[in-house]
């Protein structure tokens, strides 16, 4: 299954921030933004990135930490991978970025090693969401954040219908036209399968999490699930 997950997003590398722009009228970096601002992220902290895909989040959260913090980011898609190094090539100065190729389900990292954690788009798409909720709070440090950004289903009907209409209609042709009608199917059933905010919230209790709160955003169409370590 792992494996599968990981050829959708190897072959839809080169393609994928273009078509995120054209989808979400470029919406998908403020979202990111409320993402970071949430995380609690500050110049200096050490920070990781999760399911970092092309990178777009984990450079903003470099900006954010300045030349004094550090950021990595995790993924196990060697193309997406190698895109978000190439764009992070292009900064100048060089963001303070590595790299890790990882399965975020068993990541390379110590126990309390992390001041804020992001996730844009990935919890959704582990096999395994209670073990990464366990793994994120593992390596973060005590008192430390992590906010995790994915698709949502609102509770409106209006809106529900509206979003699988643009899900399966505006989408998926335009993947289509790009030989990647298949990958991007995926989205839809995936959002269908997806626990809600609450019990998101649950699942991060029960990893361990002291603070948790899912804040519905556009229309409740998109969510960030905020989750804090307890201090002691
Ligand atoms: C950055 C975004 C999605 C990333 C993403 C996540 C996945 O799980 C995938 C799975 C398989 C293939 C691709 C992806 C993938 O790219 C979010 C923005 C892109 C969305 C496709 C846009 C969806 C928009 C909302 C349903 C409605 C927005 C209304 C308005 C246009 C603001
Ligand atoms: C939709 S993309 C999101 C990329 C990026 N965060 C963004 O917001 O644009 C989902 C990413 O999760 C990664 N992913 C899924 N499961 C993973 C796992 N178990 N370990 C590491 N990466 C994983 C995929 O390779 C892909 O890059």
């Amino acid at each position: 299954m792992n494996q599968e997950i990981r050829a959708i997003f190897d072959s839809i590398a080169p393609v994928y921030d273009q078509l995120n722009n054209w989808l979400s009228l470029g919406q998908h970096r403020i979202w990111k933004e409320m993402a970071i601002k949430w995380s609690g992220a500050k110049p200096g902290d050490t920070c990781i990135d999760l399911c970092c895909g092309s990178g777009d989040l984990a450079l903003c959260l470099a900006r954010r930490v300045g030349n004094t913090g550090h950021v990595y980011g995790v993924d196990f898609s060697p193309n997406l991978l190698a895109t978000a190094q190439e764009r992070s090539q292009q900064q100048y100065p060089q963001p303070a970025i590595t790299w890790v190729e990882a399965d975020v389900l068993n990541l390379p990292f110590e126990n309390n090693q992390f001041d804020a954690a992001t996730m844009g788009y990935g919890l959704r798409n582990v096999t395994d969401i209670p073990q990464s909720l366990r793994e994120i709070h593992r390596v973060l440090k005590p008192g430390a954040k992590a906010a995790i950004l994915d698709f949502h289903r609102p509770n409106n009907p209006q809106l529900r219908a509206f979003q699988q209409w643009y899900l399966n209609s505006i989408v998926v042709p335009m993947a289509e036209s790009l030989g990647l009608k298949e990958q991007y199917a995926y989205i839809s059933p995936s959002l269908d399968r997806f626990p809600t905010g609450d019990v998101q919230m649950e699942l991060a209790r029960q990893a361990g999490f002291a603070s948790v709160t899912h804040y519905p955003i556009v229309n409740g169409m998109m969510g960030v699930l905020v989750v804090g370590k307890s201090e002691t």
